[in-house]
């Protein structure tokens, strides 16, 4: 069965736990997700550990943000390990995005719009006035202009995002949980199958399935309940 559109969030403590939980998962989603907690204390490695013998594909998400000559070095130094996926904050503006870009041709630069985790009052404190629709709709045709074929949004402004950038761009969601399951620190929230039918391409889950008593069940219920959603009997 072709694995659901999911990147599993591998925010472990160490990298024993992450590899289990990559193990566990990967016969049901496509995509691992390595993040800055795993990046940061075991460095390149971990990729290699991480996408073991199955091979899956392994998202990068430092989030990098500084001035485009930082950003080209950075993203030119890990796209050797050949990460599907790496992002970088919108908000570096369009010179920024273009340089990582051009510094990773093999890998696709995601810019990350507004983090889920910002509700809209927050954005109002960080001098993002107005809905929080339009913020990420500004970012992601600027970060398109610039370059980025993907981009990070919550499922809220998925559909909207679409409209602006059209098809040929992967959309990226976070944010995702599934129904009855705990918001914790994320604001702007939708279940997995409203995601999807909203029209992102692949949606980041973390602690709904690595926190879960059974990480590769919980995985295969999602990945079952998306493919329920997608062919409606
Ligand atoms: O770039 C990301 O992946 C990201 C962007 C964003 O706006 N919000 C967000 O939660 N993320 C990441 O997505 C994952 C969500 O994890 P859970 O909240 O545990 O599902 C974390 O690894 C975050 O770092």
């Amino acid at each position: 069965m072709t694995p659901a559109p999911i990147a599993v969030a591998l925010d472990a403590p160490d990298l024993e736990t992450a590899a289990r939980w990559a193990a566990l998962v990967t016969p049901h989603v496509s995509t691992v997700k390595v993040g800055l907690e795993l990046y940061l204390r075991y460095g390149p490695d971990v990729i290699a550990s991480v996408r073991g013998a199955s091979g899956v594909s392994v998202f990068l998400d430092l989030k990098l943000h500084d001035i485009p000559n930082t950003v080209a070095g950075a993203a030119r130094a890990v796209s050797r390990l050949r990460p599907a996926i790496l992002t970088v904050h919108a908000t570096g503006g369009p010179a920024m995005i273009r340089a990582a870009v051009d510094a990773a041709p093999h890998t696709q630069i995601a810019a990350v719009t507004v983090l889920t985790s910002l509700s809209e009052a927050d954005l109002g404190s960080i001098g993002l006035t107005g809905p929080a629709d339009d913020a990420v709709r500004r970012l992601a045709a600027m970060a398109v202009d610039a370059g980025a074929t993907a981009l990070v949004c919550s499922p809220n402004e998925v559909a909207a995002v679409r409209s602006e950038v059209g098809p040929g761009i992967t959309l990226i969601t976070p944010g995702v949980r599934p129904a009855g399951t705990d918001t914790q620190d994320q604001a702007r929230v939708a279940t997995p199958e409203q995601a999807l039918a909203d029209g992102a391409d692949l949606l980041v889950i973390g602690r709904p399935i690595t926190a879960s008593p059974d990480p590769g069940a919980t995985a295969a219920a999602v990945a079952a309940a998306l493919r329920r959603t997608a062919t409606p009997s």
